[in-house]
């Protein structure tokens, strides 16, 4: 049923000043602040309850008699991939990710790294750049603070990765271990320990903080098990509105469709602003009528487009396209000194169980990551590639002995591939094949950087046991590129598919359209750390320019056609 079922501020036939699509990190941030600002705010998700606070019941019985549910518990975290519940898309997309109350935030695995300033002043537009980014960052750090030893009781528990990889990759490597929170800048041979969005060794993020003030005002109703079809921007001839207005959503609840409207005032057109994240967003657009025309045309063959005459649409083939997610490759690593860990869901070891339940600490105060480090290639002024590894503190696959841990390799900002988000035959999102390695220097940057970590490895501390340490840079290009259970998994960072400029522009309102917005991971380029602080970090600072506020590279304000 619709959550919270009887606020009467959820009364649907009302009109609204913004209405929200998706209740992700950016889509709970942007209607918070919304909200905040005044405007009745609607904010649409798809999916269900989650943690505990929102709902969610979800938990193995050792969580039994707390008000936790599986969510809360970082420890929890890798059980996703094995029991999805119903907290992912599963049916609605055609890839991972969580469509929820919190959206992916809520089954991530918390990692909170801040981009460095390069990522905004090489990839994003003007007024987005890092200076005009700052306020933003520290009003989200306000709200969800950084944290990089997340047990409550300070203890850092199952180190022996961190002290075998510091070993490889400081001592003989020449990285330099640093403070990701306190130098997030430097991303080129720095090793360091993993930041997180944790709070007092649970689960945090927007979900436990912004959608909470938000459900204390009387303007803003959180509708859960709603799921948008499209934007309604049809021809209204009594008032003479173009179909360059959205006067509302189609949404499914129930099985049944109602349409909710915007009440639009010569002072506030109103807004819908997207945030279905980087998959679902630009399908929005689609089955509301903006994208590529050959997309279009089968949906409107398949009645899906309402009835929104071929002459409103707006035929954007950058709508979906440059689709981004990770390469990745896992790379195995034994060596005497290591004791893996591996988190289980139904029956962790009674001391760590007591642990976490008495002080929230231990074990599962994490969701398994040790170690970050990074690596860059330059290829030329302003051509960069970003290289990460993450280590785990399990094996995985045919490789789960006690002395095995996993290193997570990805390429990161500035690689050249990048796919499509494409609608299948029952027109559910999913990403074009070209998304991973269709440009060969992604494949020749990675295998580099992994050739080069491996002339390193201590004589006895650590051993590939996937790919041969003595390897070579054909061979390591070869294995990261073959599909197997290491290689070319899909890393579920989707992002950059309503790219700024081509899909959006700077207030990120949708070319063609004065009130409709997308604010997510699709406008969000290649970053070159994990992306959800950076999706969090353009939702605040997208509140400002919708609202046309904010000190430096001001807003330019609502629905006044720019850029
Ligand atoms: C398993 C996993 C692990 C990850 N780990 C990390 C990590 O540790 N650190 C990190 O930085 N990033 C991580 N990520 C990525 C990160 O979680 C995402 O980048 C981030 O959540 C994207 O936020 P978003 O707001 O763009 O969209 P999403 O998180 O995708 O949220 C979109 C929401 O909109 C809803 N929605 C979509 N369409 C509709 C519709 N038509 N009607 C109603 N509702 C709709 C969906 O149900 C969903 O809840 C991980 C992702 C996954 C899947």
């Amino acid at each position: 049923a619709p959550y919270p079922r009887s606020s009467p501020s959820c009364d649907l036939t009302s009109q609204w000043d913004t209405i929200v699509v998706g209740a992700g990190p950016a889509g709970i941030i942007i209607a918070d602040r919304m909200s905040e600002a005044g405007k009745k705010t609607l904010l649409i998700e798809g999916g269900g309850p989650s943690y505990g606070i929102t709902g969610g019941t979800q938990r193995p019985n050792w969580l039994s008699g707390t008000n936790l549910s599986r969510v809360d518990v970082p420890g929890l975290y890798k059980s996703i991939f094995s029991d999805q519940g119903n907290l992912t898309c599963s049916g609605v997309t055609n890839a991972f990710g969580g469509c929820t109350v919190g959206g992916s935030s809520a089954v991530n695995a918390g990692l909170y790294f801040q981009p460095p300033d390069s990522d905004f002043d090489d990839y994003f537009p003007d007024a987005w750049k890092a200076a005009d980014m700052r306020p933003a960052i520290a009003r989200l750090l306000s709200r969800i603070p950084a944290v990089d030893n997340p047990s409550p009781d300070g203890i850092r528990y199952l180190q022996s990765g961190y002290t075998a990889a510091r070993k490889w990759l400081v001592d003989n490597a020449g990285y330099e271990e640093v403070s990701y929170i306190e130098s997030p800048n430097d991303k080129s041979k720095v090793f360091g320990r993993p930041v997180f969005d944790y709070d007092r060794g649970k689960r945090g993020g927007p979900a436990t903080t912004y959608l909470q003030t938000s459900l204390r005002r009387s303007n803003f109703c959180l509708l859960t098990h709603a799921r948008v079809k499209r934007v309604v921007r049809m021809c209204d001839t009594a008032s003479e509105m173009l179909s360059d207005h959205a006067s509302g959503v189609i949404v499914t609840i129930n099985g049944v469709d109602h349409t909710i409207n915007l009440g639009a005032t010569a002072a506030d057109p109103g807004r819908v602003i997207l945030s279905g994240g980087a998959l679902q967003s630009p399908q929005l657009l689609m089955t509301s009528g903006i994208g590529p025309p050959g997309t279009l045309t089968r949906l409107a063959a398949a009645g899906l487009l309402g009835d929104l005459p071929p002459s409103s649409w707006i035929n954007n083939t950058a709508v979906g396209d440059r689709l981004f997610d990770n390469p990745n490759t896992f790379i195995e690593l034994s060596g005497p000194g290591i004791s893996s860990y591996t988190h289980s869901y139904a029956s962790p070891p009674l001391g760590d169980r007591s642990l976490y339940l008495t002080s929230f600490s231990g074990p599962y105060a994490f969701a398994s990551q040790t170690s970050a480090f990074w690596d860059s290639i330059v290829h030329g002024p302003g051509d960069v590639v970003g290289l990460q590894g993450t280590i785990d503190t399990s094996g995985y696959g045919a490789f789960t002995n006690g002395s095995t841990i996993t290193l997570n390799v990805y390429g990161t900002s500035g690689l050249l591939s990048t796919g499509r988000v494409e609608l299948d035959e029952r027109f559910i999102p999913g990403a074009s094949a070209e998304t991973y390695y269709s440009h060969p220097r992604d494949a020749d940057d990675i295998a580099t950087f992994i050739h080069g970590l491996f002339a390193h490895l201590p004589a006895s501390g650590l051993t590939p046991l996937n790919i041969a340490p003595n390897a070579t840079l054909a061979q390591i290009r070869d294995y990261i590129t073959t599909p197997s259970p290491y290689a070319r998994g899909q890393v579920n960072h989707w992002s950059s598919s309503c790219r700024f400029g081509a899909c959006v522009d700077a207030e990120t309102r949708v070319r063609g359209m004065r009130n409709l917005y997308v604010v997510d991971a699709s406008v969000v380029p290649p970053l070159t750390v994990n992306p959800q602080m950076g999706v969090m970090v353009v939702a605040e600072r997208a509140a400002e320019r919708i609202l046309g506020v904010g000190g430096r590279g001001r807003g330019r304000g609502v629905e006044r056609l720019s850029d």
